[in-house]
């Protein structure tokens, strides 16, 4: 231990998980943080002593031999090192949570498709045990593509601990507040602000504000990366510094403790006797982070014209097909939409990518009625769709001057694969059997008559 620090500052430095989230700014940072005062190395990484008797252990999340501008890796100091646990893996069912490949062969995939909100349960319900998968795409030994969940959160995991070595999640809350007890710290989210949370990073749920619903996009491939904003510019979509990672904190409390791993679609369970929350300081690039989706500053058109929604693109996850994304994560917040003679949602069209959307609050342009907080819906890849009838004639008819939308918050992940629904998606949850329906009121107005000049 190092002998310069007195008890006193010990005990005042110390953050126990759970009771403070604090925050540094930055996306992708070389980010450093210690609960202890000495308790990070400096200047190397494995000292043959450890202050405090803290045990170093590195975290890869990408190949040690990944380009240098995406190597990313954290190195945690911590009470023991995470490979302690008592017993071996065993498996164990959480049927709701699927992964790709899962085809129901008694599911047509093929559709377009929309689920007003998936109602909370009456039964208690964990991050665990809440997850219910909408959809999955590409293939999860292969890390390619992904799954859309619903998560209905309504207990906390208590001695409970879970990583996934399968995924990186992004998490959308739509209802009640989430506290994500993480090996690097706390991270608080509530909706209008999302987190990522790191492929094999250990953590626990705990419910702030109950019950709470959210999405999840839960990524196989590459991580989530900022896109190039090419002719934009250094600024403006998402800034690096309004995403934040927690500050170090940790938990020495012995209990016997459950740990589920998510690894290669199945769920494994192993007993520890402490809280695996025992990461006292780290460095690195490789964290979980929050980002206020607020402050997504978006760029739009401002003379004619819709652009293409990547545009507002938030975060992007590469598949190794340039410009092509396993995912794209796109926001469609409140903004002001002035652009001359034009029809101004979203056109009609039919898409390689295929496209999960969510509503957290609010109306969507395109979709006046039926896609309401809380729900989804999937437009699968080379599937027609676009405004509904209500919003064609609104906005084919409207009187064009500079309009704010707002009480609108929306987002799509778009993946370049087809998204197939689970048996739950299309059987259990409240699929809008009608919503085909949205378009077949559309007239033919076509005004030509043969021979008429
Ligand atoms: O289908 C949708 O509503 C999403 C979407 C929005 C937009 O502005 C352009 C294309 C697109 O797929
Ligand atoms: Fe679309």
């Amino acid at each position: 231990m190092n002998k310069d620090i007195s008890p006193s500052q010990l005990k005042s430095a110390a953050t126990p998980v759970g009771t403070v989230a604090g925050y540094m700014p930055g996306f992708g940072n070389d980010f450093e943080t210690e609960a202890l005062p000495g308790a990070l190395p400096q200047g190397m990484n494995s000292p043959q002593k450890v202050n405090y008797g803290l045990y170093g252990e590195q975290l890869s999340g990408t190949a040690f031999t990944a380009p240098i501008h995406q190597n990313e890796r954290t190195w945690c100091y911590r009470i023991r090192p995470s490979v302690k646990h008592t017993h071996r893996f065993q498996k164990i069912d959480l049927p709701y949570w699927k992964s790709a490949p899962h085809v129901d062969p008694d599911v047509v995939s093929l559709g377009q498709y929309r689920w007003d909100p998936v109602p909370h349960s009456t039964e208690g319900l964990t991050w665990l045990t809440g997850m219910r998968t909408m959809t999955t795409a590409g293939d999860v030994n292969t890390q390619v593509g992904m799954a859309s969940h619903i998560y209905l959160v309504t207990d906390s995991m208590v001695d409970a601990y879970f990583y996934s070595a399968d995924s990186e999640l992004l998490v959308v809350p739509q209802e009640g507040r989430l506290r994500f007890c993480t090996e690097l710290g706390v991270i608080d989210i509530e909706p209008q602000e999302i987190a990522i949370i790191p492929r094999g990073l250990v953590y626990r749920v705990e419910v702030l504000e109950g019950p709470a619903r959210g999405f999840v996009c839960e990524n196989y491939g590459q991580k989530f990366e900022l896109p190039g904003r090419g002719p934009i510019g250094a600024n403006c979509m998402a800034n690096p510094r309004d995403f934040k990672a927690p500050v170090a904190a940790f938990e020495d409390r012995d209990a016997p403790s459950t740990v589920t791993v998510k690894w290669a679609s199945q769920f494994h369970e192993t007993q520890i006797g402490h809280s695996p929350l025992d990461v006292v300081a780290w460095h690195g690039n490789y964290a979980p982070c929050k980002y206020d989706l607020r402050t997504y500053c978006p760029v739009g058109a401002i003379m004619f014209d819709h652009p293409d929604p990547s545009i507002f693109t938030v975060l992007t996850a590469p598949s190794g097909v340039e410009g092509t994304a396993n995912i794209d994560f796109v926001l469609f917040r409140d903004r002001w939409m002035v652009a001359e003679d034009t029809f101004r949602p979203p056109w009609y069209h039919k898409n390689v990518m295929s496209e999960l959307m969510g509503n957290i609050y609010g109306i969507y342009d395109a979709k006046p009625k039926g896609f309401v907080p809380g729900g989804m819906s999937l437009h699968n890849m080379m599937l027609p769709h676009g405004p509904d009838k209500n919003a064609f004639e609104g906005a084919s008819n409207a009187d064009l001057t500079a309009e704010k939308l707002e009480n609108t918050m929306s987002f799509m992940f778009e993946t370049r694969f087809p998204q197939h629904l689970t048996t739950f998606a299309a059987h259990e949850a409240p699929l809008q059997d009608d919503y085909i329906d949205c378009w077949a009121d559309i007239e033919k107005k076509f005004d030509w008559t043969p021979g008429k000049k």
